[in-house]
């Protein structure tokens, strides 16, 4: 029988590309919020004996977790065989210790509240820095998508002698990967961060590669202040304006907008957030990783 897919208000785009790859059912799940701020959850079809996917990226995860919560027990509870999470993005993985004391872990938190709801979980590129695998705080199977191989392919058909730059050390993981599936050269730069809105970064000697176009790579821009950074730096030292290819569009309020302002050739993005950006799509491999999940899941 066909797995059935429903989504969280926003993800309409990507759940009709997912039904489309999976060949599944699509269906509707109404949200209605009550004047007390509580939400009601209606899974509009039956899902009797179904595999469930709910999908839903997970930027600004605090509204969504909740209703998300609720519909993965309904469908359970309405007699669903099982159900899967498809999150193209995941969230609360930033917070991967206690950097201050009396702080909560919570990416350890919210993997224990998703782990307790669903089967098995589908996702991409999740930002593990201390961690080096979901399984580490998720308890049930899960798959990651990798975007390098993506990006490399949309790097090395649309950019010519592209150089990758990663804004930090952390995102060395990604930049490296695309550079050797896209043929070309990278580096990384220095990054200092002094606060969630207070970040510096130094680019290391880029002589050798003057007649390189810059590529700027990193995994989440969020208030884009180390994109902006990066993009200063590249033109200081008198590279061309850099493409910017971010993987999750989280983008706050106002930070689309000022990273284009910086300056930079082109700013781009994969679809696992839902934005004017989004370029490249995951939902293929997205699907195909869901599919394992279901042959493993499913009796
Ligand atoms: O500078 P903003 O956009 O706020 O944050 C994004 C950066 O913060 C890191 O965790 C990410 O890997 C990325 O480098």
């Amino acid at each position: 029988m066909r797995a059935i897919v429903f989504h969280l208000p926003g993800d309409e785009a990507f759940a009709e590309r997912l039904v489309r790859t999976l060949q599944a059912e699509r269906a509707g799940l109404e949200l209605h919020r009550f004047p007390d701020g509580e939400s009601l959850v209606r899974l509009d079809a039956d899902v009797t004996g179904r595999t469930v996917v709910l999908t839903c990226s997970l930027a600004r995860p605090d509204e969504k977790t909740l209703p998300l919560l609720f519909a993965a027990d309904a469908a359970r509870d309405l007699g669903a065989a099982k159900v899967l999470l498809a999150a193209p993005y995941l969230a609360y993985l930033r917070q991967d210790r206690r950097f201050h004391a009396g702080e909560a872990v919570t990416s350890r938190s919210y993997a224990a509240l998703l782990s307790t709801a669903f089967d098995a979980l589908a996702t991409a590129d999740p930002h593990l820095h201390r961690y080096h695998a979901l399984d580490e705080i998720y308890r049930i199977p899960t798959r990651v998508v990798h975007t390098a191989p993506l990006i490399a392919r949309w790097v090395a058909a649309q950019v010519e002698r592209p150089l990758l730059i990663g804004p930090d050390s952390e995102s060395e993981q990604w930049v490296a990967e695309v550079a050797a599936a896209a043929g070309a050269p990278w580096t990384v730069l220095q990054k200092i961060r002094r606060g969630d809105r207070d970040v510096e970064v130094s680019l290391p000697d880029v002589s050798a590669w003057q007649d390189r176009h810059p590529v700027l790579v990193d995994d989440i821009v969020s208030s884009a202040r180390t994109m902006i950074q990066a993009v200063a730096s590249v033109r200081r030292v008198g590279l061309p304006a850099p493409l910017c290819i971010g993987v999750h569009a989280l983008f706050a309020p106002g930070a689309y907008e000022e990273l284009l302002a910086s300056g930079p050739a082109r700013v781009l993005t994969c679809d696992t957030v839902p934005h004017a950006s989004n370029e490249i799509s995951v939902v293929e491999p997205l699907a195909r990783a869901l599919e394992e999940l279901m042959e493993g899941t499913t009796s």
